[in-house]
């Protein structure tokens, strides 16, 4: 069989998919099992950031670099050779004996931390033999046929086969927040840098909504994160506690210097013999310095990391426990943290809160539809009752995004093309010109109705339901694609009601948290109403109250004036989110963000400890320091004990 050969990096977007397909020797069935395991061990571990391991034994000899070992080496090769061998093979043997120590117990604490780690690695679904696996995303390899929905991760550079309303965010390549549509096609799209290019994604990149299916076509440090990950230098920054180590390291070493020179003059100056008073600076100097600290704070950190792992708690960063330890303020989301994220669907109702059949079927139909992130809303509707789809036809989308909140289908049904939207209910209140009457009729919103819809809605938020609203509006048959202009003037239909039960232990361990020094604040896209309920049902008083829309009003400086006062923040979209994080840590706090959403990660990145769960969306999940096996807060409060007992073992300097 011949052999595949790898496409340069610009034949990935100017070739036409058939050609790419065909160089890369795969085609929609994706690759066998086999030449997948073959091209693994040609073109490697599919890894950007791979730093090249040196073998164990060049591992342990590069440890004899110290120069400290090498003096003492010497000096007592030239005792041995004044005649004094005994001393000579003493210290070769201590020497021996502590770099062997070192090296086990470096390397075995590292071995046990990597496999933790790799427990919660992101995978990919990949299509091999024609099924689709989930496999760690190191093992994917050129050729290997990839799908990706919301939230996933794109693994390597890859050509795009099929797209739907795909967006990725390429602000790790680009710098550009905002999301970036990209779209499956043969005609070079005229870009004249790669990342430009609309027909191919990057490695390092997020898909913020819509789906694809993508053919991978170079990998790990091939690709253009790979060339960055190699010019930046291959090592990630070094933290501010390894910083503090290094420092430190560097502080005693310099002392030990000064105290061996002046020690050497002082018995030089006295005539003491040469040799004899080298030998006794040097005994001073290895008594004073600290070799084995780096093996000692290894080691402690991974020994901390395995009991972590006991309780539920993955460390992907080692020194992320010490931040942990130090943590005075988390930010935590509310789905799952506060509330048990078992969300039901109770009923559908119209704008007067009588139960409606025809805003269901809307609701299901989107929800249904939808092929982007599936959010646990929609799952609880169409968990609720079977409806039946025959008739239905998809023509497009508008998928969901946070800035929006909301998820537009465009569909046929007979003769009639209707765009039915499904989002925040405020938001679809606003959108909206006309409602739905019980008897099907449509009607005018006019201000009283409206007043009378909201009041339905706070009565929702304040009995701690969580509702969707649901629109419409007819289109013509020449409609064939959906755009988020054509989300307005709906036709509302209703509500859909949903219950999130409060978790009863939240509160408890929120206490404990503030009783323990680290304070609590929840930043929540979800509404005020529906918040300040949860808070309410587990006994968490709400100090003050900021929503998205009033911090687009505020200053940097305000919103740093406002923080203490404010224990909550509703309607927050993503930036924000980030925004706020940011703000907390300028105030010199030591920042924990727990979440488990595309909406977090940005957020979640920027944390002094970024905390994420093992269900998570690949963004998140890829974002977070600490991973916990089980969604709660109790979790994190054990962690923190864990991770102060650690810092106060070890007795480490740190910030
Ligand atoms: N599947 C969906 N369809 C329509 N609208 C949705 C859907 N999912 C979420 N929304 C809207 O977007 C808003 C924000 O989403 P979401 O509640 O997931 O944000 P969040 O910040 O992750 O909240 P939390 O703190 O509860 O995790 C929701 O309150 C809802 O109004
Ligand atoms: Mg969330």
């Amino acid at each position: 069989m011949n052999r595949m050969e790898e496409l340069d990096a610009e034949e990935i977007w100017q070739e036409p998919v058939d050609r790419i397909l065909a160089r890369l020797m795969t085609s929609a069935v994706g690759l066998d099992a086999t030449e997948a395991q073959l091209r693994l061990k040609t073109f490697g571990p599919n890894d950007a950031a791979t730093v090249k391991r040196s073998p164990l034994w060049l591992q342990f000899l590069s440890r004899f670099r110290n120069p400290l070992v090498i003096i003492l080496l010497v000096a007592s090769g030239l005792s041995a050779a004044t005649g004094d061998v005994a001393s000579f093979l003493i210290v070769v043997i201590i020497v021996m004996i502590s770099m062997t120590i070192d090296f086990v117990q470096e390397v075995r604490a590292q071995s046990a931390v990597e496999a933790l780690r790799r427990s919660v690695a992101v995978r990919a679904t990949v299509r091999r033999n024609g099924t689709c696996l989930s496999v760690p995303t190191d093992c994917l390899v050129p050729g290997d046929i990839v799908e990706l929905i919301a939230g996933d991760l794109v693994p390597a550079d890859s050509r795009l086969l099929e797209s739907r309303d795909l967006f990725v965010n390429q602000a790790l390549l680009t710098g550009e927040p905002y999301p970036v549509e990209k779209q499956c096609s043969d005609a070079p799209s005229g870009a004249d840098d790669p990342t430009g290019a609309s027909n191919v994604v990057f490695a390092g990149t997020s898909v913020i909504s819509g789906t694809a299916t993508i053919a991978i076509c170079r990998t790990g440090g091939k690709t253009v994160l790979g060339h960055l990950a190699t010019s930046l230098g291959e090592k990630p920054p070094a933290t501010a506690f390894e910083v503090g180590i290094r420092r430190f390291g560097l502080l005693i070493m310099r002392l030990t210097v000064l105290m061996v020179l002046f020690v050497l003059m002082v018995n030089i100056s006295l005539h003491r013999p040469v040799l004899e008073s080298l030998m006794f600076a040097l005994a001073l100097a290895v008594g004073l310095t600290p070799e084995l600290l780096p093996m000692i704070v290894t080691v402690t950190l991974a020994r901390s990391a395995l009991e972590l792992s006991k309780r539920k708690v993955i460390v992907k960063r080692l020194s992320a426990i010490h931040d942990l330890g130090a943590m005075n303020m988390l930010c935590t989301d509310k789905t799952g943290t506060l509330t048990e994220a078992t969300i039901k669907l109770v009923r559908t109702i119209d704008g007067h809160g009588a139960e409606s059949a025809s805003a269901y079927a809307y609701a299901y139909v989107n929800s249904r539809f939808e092929t982007g992130m599936k959010s646990p809303l929609d799952e609880a509707i169409l968990a609720s009752s079977r409806f039946d789809m025959t008739g239905w036809k998809k023509i497009d989308e508008v998928p969901f995004d946070f800035e929006r909140r909301r998820i537009s289908v465009l569909v046929q049904r007979g003769a009639e093309r209707r765009l039915i939207v499904k989002g925040a209910p405020e938001e679809l209140l606003r959108l909206s010109g006309r409602y739905e009457a019980a008897d099907g009729a449509v009607l005018p919103l006019d201000p009283e109705t409206r007043r009378c819809f909201e009041a339905t809605l706070d009565d929702l938020g304040a009995q701690g339901f969580r509702a969707l609203g649901i629109g419409s509006h007819v289109v013509d048959m020449g409609h064939v694609t959906a755009a988020v202009s054509d989300e307005s003037d709906l036709i509302f239909s209703g509500f859909t009601v949903f219950l999130d039960p409060p978790k009863a232990s939240a509160g408890a361990t929120i206490r404990a948290m503030t009783a323990a020094g680290i304070a609590v604040k929840v930043l929540t896209g979800d509404n005020e109403r529906v918040t300040r309920y949860v808070f309410a049902e587990i006994g968490v008083p709400v100090i003050g109250v900021l929503t998205g829309e009033q911090l687009i009003h505020l200053s940097d400086e305000a919103l740093i004036g406002q923080l203490p006062k404010v224990n909550l923040f509703c309607r927050v979209n993503p930036q924000q989110k980030l925004r706020i994080l940011l703000a907390l840590k300028r105030l010199g706090h030591v920042v924990g963000f727990m979440g488990d959403g595309i909406n977090d990660a940005p957020a979640l990145h920027a944390a002094d400890v970024g905390i994420s769960v093992d269900g998570a969306a690949d963004v998140a999940r890829a974002a977070a320091d600490l991973i916990l096996l089980e969604h709660d807060l109790s979790v994190v409060r054990e962690g923190v004990v864990c991770g102060r007992s650690t810092v106060q073992r070890r007795g480490a300097p740190g910030r």
